[in-house]
């Protein structure tokens, strides 16, 4: 019969010292040093045990079995990661239906997107889940493993830390053997059956080489734990932050590992080494990325038996308050304290006590679960984020196309009414073009006419500085005179001509003209300059690329007077007007001019010859026809125009006839194929997310913990859910919350969006804004069918926004005044 213990006084009350070391039997008391002879010996041996150990009533019942929940997290573990190859399958098919500029922006953002899913894919295939184990030197590290896989296999010392990377897992065959593998040379499989072989592994693993670090990479250790499953790998890792050295070995297991376990020394001055478990963290979450999951670690607070009794509460408080604060979101069931030492000896005694056990069951419970489902949840995300990124890249090119395709409409229509106004007005234009440049030439002529005769221009030229040389031959000096008034004359016309802009004005017009009239285009208008410049045709090349805004006539103005003064003299108004004159040999004044002519009176003799070249001018009727032929060009350019201009129609016809074209593939693919894409998009986000709120997600209330009565505490209801007031009785005391009930069950069109409330909801912090506390699930039959329903919790705000406004003195003006 087991003796029943409830109180201290039970213990004390044992009188014959038989019940005494009965109970102890059955409590598996280790006496250490003691010597155990009276009975008082076991009153205060079994007094202090059951002290540190709390009532014994509970540990009647048989010890928790970790492996319960393990096998069966595995087992729905290799169902979930066929499902989520079956999703890689279904992203990659969605990824080869996609047009090749979504590829590509997929690719630059997950480069060899194709070759990354298959390998993702692939680590599916592999069972395998790492737990590294970690934690400050010292921290009883390797005695925990000792202790978490029921064997000694690891050196215990306290001084050194572990510099050899252990993997442990359970062995397939019963068999107890190691795999050492040195950083050179071949792996060597070595036995670790009895003594013996725990020995030669011990020795193994404590090996060092001249540098003094382990010889080995890793060594793997296989054996029928009964802890593990197979598929679980526990990692025994060196002391992390050691010496500031991060091993990059480490960094690589932790990219691998799913779930960690931190030891801490309780002992410890200070406790929590906060460096160096920043150290850590910095790295599980880097490694993590956003599959960093604060429940997939846990920590063991251990050497808790070293603390003094009266200190014990405050280092329990102390270090959660240190961990939480380098690893946010961490929750006190992922901390447990215990002393490994002290659960090991009761192991040596073969009587694992029941709180050691429970420590461990409940933790590694929570954690293998917690790291299969944080693996698969790296593999969600990642789906996620690609189908995510597709539908916003397809979208967006839905909108720009909704919105291309107006503006496209609308740069068709303005083309069309351009087209026409110059088939209408073009016949028009050119023929009061051609009367306009009639009247510019009369009116050139006039002013130039008056110009040539005003006192001016003659002083201007009268004012020549370059005189012929005498000479006895007249005629020599009076083709010398000649030459010298004609290139005068010629200067002075164009500076006239630079100054007032007769001609250019012209040509300015014409394009004003044109453009103001016919609407041209700006690559239309550079042709007709190029006709009136040139009076010569040049291709239309190009003619539409740089399209489509009306033409600035006077940018074009601008330019055609830069490339004035690079013009060709030969052909510039003063040349021709100057060739209009001359001194003729045959005129009598010119010939006595000429004769008479010394330096003497060079200067009187030039004057003279000036006035009669300048009524030379004037003679017949040479200057009027010279002027009609300088004028003649810009009617020439206007015919070489009136041909273009079916060029240009025509042009204008192909490109609309391009640019609907273009109207109908976007057409097509607004109609087709963006509503295609993004229907199997959101369909494929949708299964992931189902996939993901039944399977990986973890809630963060259990119904159980929520009371509420639905006939008696609705609160309203909005379009998608009902709301109810209700009590969280996890919180002490209970507290008061608004419950908001999905009204339709979870599925695949609505999924995606809950989601996305969740997480939005879960960033937003405001005293204007019910805080969102978290979520649950509640499973009902529909129909016959078992379904989800998403349950929010949220802060209950109690009373209305009117009731507020009238009742509460806050800080509202109008309030104020109207109260004042
Ligand atoms: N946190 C809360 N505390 C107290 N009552 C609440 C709370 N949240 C909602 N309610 C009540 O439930 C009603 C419905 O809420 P819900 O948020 O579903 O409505 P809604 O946002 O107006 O609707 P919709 O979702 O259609 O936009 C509210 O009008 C309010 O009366």
């Amino acid at each position: 019969m087991p003796v029943e213990i409830k109180s201290r006084e039970d213990i004390i009350q044992l009188t014959d010292i038989q019940s005494l070391r009965a109970l102890r039997k059955q409590w598996n008391v280790p006496t250490g040093d003691q010597r155990l002879q009276t009975r008082d010996d076991y009153v205060r041996l079994l007094l202090e045990f059951y002290d540190r150990m709390g009532p014994m009533v509970e540990n009647q019942k048989p010890a928790p079995d970790p492996n319960v929940g393990l096998a069966e997290a595995i087992q729905l573990d290799t169902q979930n990661r066929a499902r989520l190859q079956e999703m890689y399958d279904e992203i990659l098919k969605y990824y080869n239906s996609l047009p090749s500029q979504y590829q590509t922006s997929l690719n630059s953002a997950y480069p060899d997107l194709v070759n990354t899913i298959a390998a993702k894919r692939k680590q599916l295939d592999s069972r395998e889940l790492v737990i590294l184990v970690a934690g400050d030197t010292g921290a009883g590290k390797s005695s925990f493993i000792n202790l978490l896989l029921e064997t000694d296999i690891l050196p215990m010392a306290s001084i050194e830390a572990t510099q050899t990377i252990c993997e442990m897992r359970k062995s397939t065959n019963g068999q107890r053997e190691a795999i050492c593998f040195p950083k050179r040379g071949h792996p060597e499989k070595i036995s670790v059956e009895g003594d013996k072989g725990l020995h030669e592994l011990k020795k193994r693993i404590q090996e060092r080489d001249r540098d003094e670090e382990s010889p080995y990479e890793r060594i793997e250790i296989y054996m029928p734990f009964k802890m593990l499953e197979e598929g679980v790998v526990i990692v025994d890792s060196p002391g992390f932050g050691e010496h500031g050295r991060k091993s990059s070995q480490v960094e690589r297991y932790l990219a691998k590992s799913f779930g960690a376990i931190y030891l801490v020394n309780t002992a410890a001055a200070g406790g929590v080494n906060s460096g160096r478990l920043r150290d850590f963290l910095r790295f599980v979450v880097n490694s993590a990325g956003e599959d960093y999951n604060p429940a997939a670690t846990i920590f063991i607070g251990n050497k808790i038996d070293s603390v003094d009794d009266q200190d014990l509460q405050e280092v329990k408080d102390t270090t959660a308050y240190k961990l939480k604060q380098c690893y946010p979101g961490l929750k006190d069931s992922n901390i447990l304290f215990m002393s490994v030492k002290e659960a090991l000896e009761y192991v040596s005694f073969n009587a694992r006590t029941e709180d050691h056990q429970r420590v461990l069951v409940q933790g590694i419970q929570k954690l293998f679960p917690a790291s299969l489902r944080n693996k698969l949840n790296s593999h969600y995300r990642f789906q996620s984020q690609i189908l995510k990124r597709t539908l916003v890249s397809v979208k967006v090119s839905r909108t720009l196309a909704a919105s291309g395709r107006e503006t496209k409409q609308i740069e068709i229509d303005d083309i069309q009414g351009r087209m026409k106004t110059l088939e209408q007005n073009a016949r028009s234009t050119i023929m009061n073009l051609k009367s306009d440049i009639k009247n510019e030439e009369d009116q050139l002529q006039e002013d130039l006419a008056s110009s040539l005769r005003s006192r001016n221009f003659t002083e201007r030229v009268f004012n020549i500085q370059e005189f012929p040389k005498p000479s006895k031959d007249w005629k020599k000096v009076a083709q010398n005179t000649n030459d010298i008034i004609s290139d005068m004359i010629s200067k002075e016309v164009d500076h006239w001509e630079n100054e007032c802009q007769r001609v250019d004005g012209i040509k300015t017009r014409i394009l004003d003209k044109f453009s103001r009239e016919c609407q041209v285009y700006e690559d239309q208008l550079k042709e007709i300059e190029s006709a009136l410049l040139d009076g010569d045709v040049r291709t239309i090349k190009d003619l539409h690329k740089s399209m489509k805004k009306q033409a600035p006539v006077r940018q074009i103005w601008a330019k055609a007077k830069e490339t004035k003064f690079g013009g060709d003299k030969v052909n510039s108004l003063g040349s021709m007007v100057s060739s209009a004159g001359g001194l003729s040999t045959s005129d009598r004044r010119v010939k006595d001019l000429c004769k008479n002519y010394s330096p003497k009176n060079q200067e009187q003799s030039m004057k003279s010859l000036v006035t009669i070249y300048i009524e030379t001018i004037f003679d017949g009727n040479d200057l009027a026809i010279k002027i009609s032929n300088f004028v003649k060009r810009f009617a020439e350019g206007v015919d070489t125009i009136a041909k273009k201009i079916p060029d240009f129609i025509n042009a204008d016809a192909d490109l609309i006839k391009n640019m609907k074209e273009d109207l109908k593939n976007a057409e097509h693919n607004l109609k087709e194929v963006f509503p295609k894409l993004i229907q199997t998009g959101n369909n494929l986000q949708g299964q992931l997310d189902v996939f993901y709120v039944k399977k990986i997600m973890e809630v963060d209330f259990r119904l159980r913990d929520i009371n509420y009565n639905p006939s008696e505490d609705f609160l309203g209801s909005g379009a998608f859910a009902d709301v109810y007031k209700a009590k969280l009785l996890c919180y002490q005391p209970p507290l008061t919350v608004a419950l908001k009930i999905g009204k339709d069950y979870l599925q695949e069109y609505n999924v995606s969006d809950v989601l996305l409330e969740d997480r939005t909801m879960r960033d937003l912090d405001h005293k204007n804004i019910a805080h969102y506390l978290g979520v649950t699930l509640r499973e009902e039959k529909v129909r016959g069918k078992r379904r989800l329903f998403w349950i929010m919790v949220l802060e209950f705000c109690s009373g209305t926004l009117k009731e507020k406004i009238i009742n509460d003195n806050y800080d509202n003006p109008d309030f104020q005044r109207t109260h004042w």
